[in-house]
C-alpha cells in the first residue's frame, strides 16, 4: 500500500514479476531478521543490499508508450479491454530513469528499522554508530539514494535528538557495486557479446513467445505480425510498474492469463541466468573482488575481537543492484538447477530453483552475521557465521545450516578468497599476453645494456 506497510493480499500476477518485484511478496508479511545464536555476541553485520522499488527505466518507457499509442488508434473497435487501456492515462516518462520511488525510501527506513531492532549491540552504543557502520554505494542515483534513506532512517531511530553527523557518511565504489563494468573479460565475453545471449534470442523466437504473442492479440483485435516482443515486455512492465508503484492491478494485467504471465518470468529469468549467472562462468567469477571485500571486514573484525580491540566496523552496508547481487549468490553456488535454463526447457524448468524475482526483489539484502560464542570450545567454534537473503536463514551448502564456524566457511570458499587464483580473472588473455611481452622486451634491453651488447 502506499504507506508501505506490508500488503496482506496480491494480485494474482504479483509472483511473477521477476526482479521488480516488490521485497514484501518475497520476504513474506513483516519479515523479520532472525537471530540464530542466543548466547553469542553478533560482532559485525556483513550486508550487500540491492537499491528500493524504483521507476521504470529510461530504456523501458519509449516502449510503454508505443504500445499504448497502438491500442489507442484502434479504440474505436469498442473492445472493452481495448478502450480500458485507451482510456487509461500514460504517466510514465523516460526522465523517471530508473530513480528511486518513495516506497524505496521505505523499503531503506524498513529494513534499516528491523535490522537495528534485530541486532541492538550491533548499531550501539548510539553515541558514535555512525563512525562504526560503514556504508558503500554504487554511483547509480537509486543506489546513492538508498544508501540516504537507510542512514536518516538510522539516524531517526539512534539519534531521536537528531544529534547525530546529518546525512551520515559513505562512500561510492563501484569497482566493487558495479564490478560487471570494470571486469573486461566480461564486458568482451558477456556484455557486448550478442551470441552470449542467444538462449534468450531463441526463447524469444520460440513457440511460448508464439503463443504469449496470439493471445494478447486475440484480446486486443490487433494482428499478431503488430506485436512486437518489445511490446509483450513494455506491456508487462506496465502491468508490474502499476502494481508495484500504485498498489493497482490495471487493466494491463487482463492482457495476459497465468500461462503467459509464467513465460514472462522465464524470460526475466533467462536474462538474469545469461547475463548475470550460471550461464556463463565469468558472471560469477567477475564478483570475486566483492566476496574477497565482504571476507576481509569479517577477519578484521575477527582479528580485532581476538585481540580484545575496538571492533572498527560494526557494520559494512553496500547498496547494488540486482546485478550485484546474483553474481555473489551464483559464485558461492546457491540456487544453482541440475540444468541449464535453455530456450527449449521452459516446461521442464517450471520449479527451478533459479527464480531471480524471488531471490532479488526491490530491496533484496544478502546479509553475512559474524557472531562471537563466549562458551566455545575452541577457536573453531568461538566465532560463528550466519547467513541471511531477505531477511530469512539462508543454509549454508556445505552443512544445510544457516550458522557454521567461520574457519569452516573460509575453508569451503578458498577457491573464492585466494587472491592468486583470481589474478587476471578479469583481464584479458591478449591484454596479458601484450604486457608479457612488453616486459620481456624491457628485460632484454637492459640485459643489452648490462652486457654492452649492441643490437646488431
Ligand atoms: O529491463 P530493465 O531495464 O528493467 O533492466 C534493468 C535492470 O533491472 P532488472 O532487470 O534487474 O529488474 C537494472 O537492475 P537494477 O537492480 O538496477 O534494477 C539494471 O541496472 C539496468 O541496467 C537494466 O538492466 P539491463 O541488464 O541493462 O537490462
Amino acid at each position: 500500500s502506499s504507506s508501505g506497510q506490508w500488503r496482506e493480499a496480491s494480485p494474482p500476477w504479483a509472483q511473477y514479476y521477476g526482479t521488480k518485484m516488490r521485497y514484501e511478496d518475497v520476504a513474506g508479511s513483516g519479515p523479520g531478521s532472525s537471530r540464530a545464536l542466543g548466547g553469542c555476541q553478533a560482532l559485525q553485520l556483513n550486508a550487500l543490499i540491492r537499491h528500493g522499488t524504483r521507476y521504470p527505466t529510461r530504456k523501458n518507457v519509449p516502449a510503454m508508450k508505443r504500445v499504448h499509442r497502438l491500442i489507442r488508434e484502434r479504440a474505436d473497435r469498442g473492445l472493452g479491454l481495448v478502450r480500458a487501456l485507451a482510456d487509461w492515462h500514460m504517466w510514465y516518462d523516460e526522465r523517471m530513469d530508473g530513480h528511486l520511488h518513495p516506497l524505496g525510501v521505505t523499503d531503506m527506513s524498513g529494513l534499516a528499522e528491523r535490522l537495528s531492532r534485530c541486532f541492538p549491540e550491533i548499531f550501539s552504543p548510539r553515541r558514535d554508530w555512525n563512525r562504526r557502520l560503514k556504508f558503500v554505494s554504487s554511483s547509480k542515483h537509486r543506489c546513492v539514494n538508498s544508501t540516504r534513506a537507510f542512514i536518516q532512517a538510522l539516524e531517526r531511530l539512534l539519534e531521536p535528538g537528531g544529534r547525530a553527523q546529518p546525512g551520515g557518511r559513505w562512500e561510492v565504489d563501484d569497482t566493487l557495486l558495479r564490478f560487471f563494468d570494470h571486469c573486461h573479460r566480461y564486458i568482451q565475453s558477456v556484455d557486448r557479446n550478442q551470441t552470449a545471449m542467444r538462449q534468450v534470442q531463441r526463447f524469444l523466437q520460440g513457440p511460448e513467445m508464439g503463443a504469449v504473442i496470439a493471445n494478447m492479440a486475440r484480446k486486443l483485435g490487433i494482428g499478431p505480425e503488430n506485436i512486437t516482443t518489445d511490446m509483450v515486455q513494455a506491456t508487462f512492465y506496465l502491468c508490474t510498474f502499476e502494481y508495484v508503484l500504485k498498489d493497482v492491478v490495471s487493466p494491463w494485467c487482463d492482457v495476459f492469463d497465468k500461462e503467459d504471465v509464467e513465460k514472462l518470468e522465464y524470460w526475466g529469468d533467462l536474462k538474469h541466468y545469461w547475463k548475470r549467472s550460471y550461464g556463463h562462468k565469468i558472471n560469477g567469477l567477475s564478483s570475486y573482488n566483492l566476496f574477497q571485500d565482504i571476507f576481509q571486514h569479517l577477519d578484521q573484525a575477527v582479528e580485532e575481537s581476538e585481540r580484545g580491540e575496538y571492533i572498527s566496523h560494526t557494520a559494512v552496508l553496500r547498496f547494488g543492484h540486482a546485478e550485484t547481487l546474483l553474481p555473489i549468490l551464483t559464485l558461492m553456488g546457491y540456487f544453482k538447477d541440475k540444468n541449464p535454463l535453455l530456450a527449449d526447457n521452459f516446461a521442464e524448468q517450471k520449479n527451478r530453483k533459479f527464480r531471480s524475482g524471488r531471490i532479488s526483489p526491490f530491496a533484496a539484502n544478502l546479509i553475512f552475521v559474524l557472531y562471537r560464542c563466549e562458551k566455545a570450545q575452541d577457536l573453531a567454534e568461538k566465532y560463528k557465521l550466519q547467513l541471511l537473503l531477505n531477511e530469512k536463514p539462508l543454509p549454508f551448502l556445505h552443512n544445510g545450516d544457516s550458522v557454521a564456524g567461520y574457519g569452516e566457511v573460509k575453508s569451503h570458499y578458498e577457491h573464492a578468497l585466494e587472491v592468486r587464483s583470481f589474478d587476471n580473472v578479469c583481464e584479458d588473455n591478449i591484454l596479458f599476453i601484450f604486457i608479457f611481452f612488453l616486459l620481456l622486451l624491457l628485460l632484454f634491453s637492459i640485459y643489452c645494456k648490462e652486457t654492452n651488447l649492441v643490437l646488431q
